[in-house]
């Protein structure tokens, strides 16, 4: 008698033969979680890659998708509830069996899934990963997780109140909060914060940017409908934006409406005198850059600068196809270019990402405030070099994808304080986007404007 034919080696764990096949689903996102624990991977990437390699049904995919970006947001608050549980500091236990909880906590605290089968698949899970004598704790724990409640009444229960209680309520850690109350500042009121920190824990919908396409044929194409403030911006409701044609030839790609506008920013100063040569100085990987190539005036030249050869090559496949530009793997603040040498410089400055985090959920836990100054340090020199790349009359749009104050208002004021420099308001360049000031400078918002919340300056090199 033959045998019958193997199962393709797979790497999930086995588990006992006389026992159901493990939940693939919960695993991918199990295995999601063990990666960024374990080996400091993005889940953006780990993800994608594991729902190819496992083939899930679509909707086991976007499970483990809503268990995997869910758990890693919640961390903190999933971390409050587990250590009122467990008999030792969480950092003692093994390191699979805290990601283990933490999965299967979400499901009790977040989700609908009834407690008996988040508590039964997870014991299970750890079984099959850890052994059987982790599976006793992760029973006993989540059983008690499950005794309390959901989250709203385990945010009773632990008592927090003022920032402490808003960092538990929407993933965020404290003095994540805080810069983002600073940001929001004085003429906000306190009600806006935490519906801005709820919408920077919402998945993010997708963005397309129109580059060589008509703008009405691509939400046709894509089925999905213009952006409010770029007039650029498809704006999708669900599907996989890599499949459409526009985006497969380059005439569109994926792109946050706020990064146009911010690209768009630069495009739409007012500049007096030759307007021919363009620099995006920290171009990687190319959106912005992309952009720029198809809106500039006929005649522009644009150089795309990144520090990172690989970021530089992204450069490349980002503008292939146009004409007239050039992308050089160069250091902003020590270029090879000569002083004065363009009209107008985009700074998409390196920063925290704090403005960006729906897009990276375990980002936000990996983020320290001790991140801030060495940035401020790099911005601080980027703008200081930018300023010197562009001719007297020149502009520079500096850029951040994060709303904290020293990233932003902070290195752009040091300077605006440069006597040969002035500041030319933001706001009247975007008359159709309602609450974009931030003095005179420019600030988009999740919950306000549906984009990432990009920071945006702009500077005029007055000699
Ligand atoms: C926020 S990203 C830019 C995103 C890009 N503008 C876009 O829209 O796709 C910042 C980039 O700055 C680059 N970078 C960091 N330090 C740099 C430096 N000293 N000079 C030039 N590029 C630098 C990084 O490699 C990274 O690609």
């Amino acid at each position: 008698m033959s045998r019958p034919p193997r199962r393709p080696a797979q790497r999930r764990p086995q588990r006992s033969p006389r026992r159901a096949p493990l939940d693939g689903a919960r695993l991918t996102a199990y295995d999601v979680l063990d990666g960024v624990s374990a080996r400091e991977a993005y889940a953006n990437l780990l993800l994608p890659q594991l729902l190819r390699e496992r083939d899930l049904d679509p909707r086991d995919a976007a499970f483990a998708t809503q268990l995997a970006y869910g758990a890693l947001r919640a961390q903190g608050t999933l971390d409050a509830v587990l250590a009122r549980l467990v008999d030792r500091p969480l950092a003692d236990l093994d390191r699979r069996v805290l990601d283990l909880l933490r999965l299967g906590a979400y499901q009790v605290l977040d989700l609908r899934v009834p407690a008996h089968a988040a508590v039964a698949t997870t014991v299970d899970l750890t079984r099959a990963i850890v052994g059987t004598g982790a599976s006793g704790l992760v029973n006993a724990v989540l059983r008690k997780v499950a005794a309390g409640g959901d989250r709203a009444a385990w945010l009773e229960r632990l008592g927090a109140d003022g920032d402490r209680r808003l960092a538990l309520a929407t993933d965020h850690p404290e003095w994540i909060v805080s810069a983002w109350r600073e940001a929001l500042g004085g003429d906000s009121p306190a009600e806006e914060l935490e519906p801005a920190l709820l919408a920077d824990d919402a998945a993010p919908e997708v963005h397309l940017v129109a580059r060589h396409v008509d703008r009405a044929a691509l939400a046709e194409e894509s089925g999905g409908t213009p952006g409010p403030w770029s007039p650029y911006a498809v704006r999708l409701g669900g599907g996989d934006p890599g499949r459409l044609p526009s985006v497969r030839s380059g005439a569109a790609a994926v792109q946050d409406e706020g990064s146009q506008l911010a690209a768009l920013l630069l495009a739409r100063a007012p500049l007096e005198g030759p307007d021919a040569r363009w620099l995006d100085v920290c171009a990687g990987p190319g959106g912005k850059a992309g952009l720029l190539a198809a809106v500039r005036p006929a005649g522009v030249h644009l150089t795309a600068a990144d520090r990172a050869p690989h970021r530089a090559e992204l450069v490349r496949g980002a503008l292939s196809g146009e004409d007239d530009v050039e992308v050089v793997v160069a250091d902003g603040r020590r270029p090879p270019w000569a002083p004065g040498s363009f009209d107008r410089v985009l700074l998409d400055a390196p920063c925290t990402g704090l403005g960006a985090l729906r897009r990276r959920p375990e980002v936000r836990w990996r983020r320290t405030p001790e991140d801030v100054g060495p940035l401020v340090d790099l911005q601080t020199a980027l703008l200081d070099s930018a300023l010197s790349s562009v001719r007297p009359g020149g502009v520079v749009a500096y850029v951040t994808c994060s709303p904290h104050a020293a990233e932003t208002v902070a290195v752009a004021d040091a300077a605006a304080a440069r006597d040969d420099v002035e500041v030319l308001p933001v706001a009247p360049l975007f008359a159709e986007v309602p609450g974009i000031g931030r003095g005179p400078y420019g600030q988009l918002w999740p919950h306000r404007h549906g984009t990432d919340a990009m920071f945006m300056a702009l500077l005029r090199r007055t000699r």
